[in-house]
């Protein structure tokens, strides 16, 4: 369906997501790096998507260490939420600031269609939650910046990330989830736990919050399945970067080969045809709907 045509009924997306949460199941949210991607995972049946930062970045071609803004995070969230019109959970890092930066931020992302955002509780410069020395944030600075994404938020729903258990042992990682709880977190992300058994742990102490898993590869989290998630209590599982790294791995390799062989003829049955391309991005639809208007708009011929 094109989006040029509004679903005027439609619930917004923080309050369709939280409909959602309150089922059982877990709910699977793949990374969706463009609007592209968006259609496909769609089409493949998800309910959800995931705006990786580090995914964005990467696509952008710069590293994942907090540098953009919110009206950069808000063109792909605009494209995403557009593309697919399903509920889409932001990362917005370390909130671009405190309290005040934090507010903008929630406000712009729920008016470019965000169901969710993920704030993160380490300081400038803030790394991708699997590498080595990351600093923390004062644990009240952290909750504040929480309460201040919730005072803002019409709709939105609001995970809060801790960063802590590397530093702080999963003991330090659940008195932060705890407080941010406290200061209007509706569900917790915990980052980087690096065994089954602490994942396990996490969800026997916290069984009342939604709880986000996160499946990145070539982390320090093992790599379950949704089932096994959701045995273990978990309500959200992502698998941020995972669109990204297929498509430009592939990508890769078009131009390895277009700059060896001086033409793509040996790839273009990997290819998406151009059929393919227009069923996806519903083309036809789209002409469907600009004739039937022309049709409306100009008299007819009989006079
Ligand atoms: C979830 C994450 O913040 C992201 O940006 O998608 C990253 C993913 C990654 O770098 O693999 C993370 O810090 O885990």
């Amino acid at each position: 369906m094109p989006y040029l045509v509004p679903d005027r009924s439609a619930r917004s997306a923080g309050s369709r997501l939280r409909s959602r949460l309150a089922e059982d199941t877990l709910l699977v949210m793949p990374g969706a790096h463009d609007g592209l991607a968006a259609l496909q995972a769609k089409r493949a049946g998800f309910e959800a998507l995931y705006l990786s930062g580090a995914a964005m970045t990467a696509s952008m071609g710069i590293p994942d260490l907090g540098m953009i803004t919110p009206d950069e995070v808000a063109f792909f969230t605009r494209t995403i939420a557009r593309a697919a019109d399903l509920p889409v959970l932001v990362d917005i890092d370390t909130g671009f600031g405190e309290a005040l930066n934090v507010m903008h931020a929630v406000r712009t992302l729920e008016d470019a269609g965000a169901a969710a955002v993920q704030i993160e509780d380490q300081v400038l410069p803030k790394k991708c939650g699997h590498l080595d020395d990351k600093r923390l944030a004062d644990p009240r600075d952290a909750a504040a910046k929480i309460a201040a994404a919730s005072r803002a938020r019409r709709d939105l729903v609001i995970v809060a990330r801790t960063d802590a258990a590397a530093s702080e042992g999963l003991d330090g990682a659940l008195a932060r989830a705890r407080l941010y709880v406290e200061a209007g977190a509706d569900a917790i992300f915990p980052e980087a736990l690096t065994s089954v058994e602490m994942l396990a742990a996490f969800a026997e102490a916290m069984p009342d919050v939604p709880l986000l898993a996160n499946m990145t590869e070539f982390g320090r989290t093992p790599a379950l399945t949704a089932a096994e998630l959701q045995a273990m209590g978990y309500r959200m599982a992502i698998w941020p970067v995972s669109s990204l790294r297929m498509a430009a791995k592939a990508q890769g390799r078009l131009y390895a080969t277009l700059a060896a062989d001086g033409t793509t003829r040996a790839l273009v049955p990997e290819m998406l045809t151009r059929a393919e391309l227009y069923d996806l991005i519903d083309l036809p639809a789209y002409e469907a709907l600009d004739a039937a208007i022309v049709a409306t708009v100009l008299p007819g011929d009989e006079g």
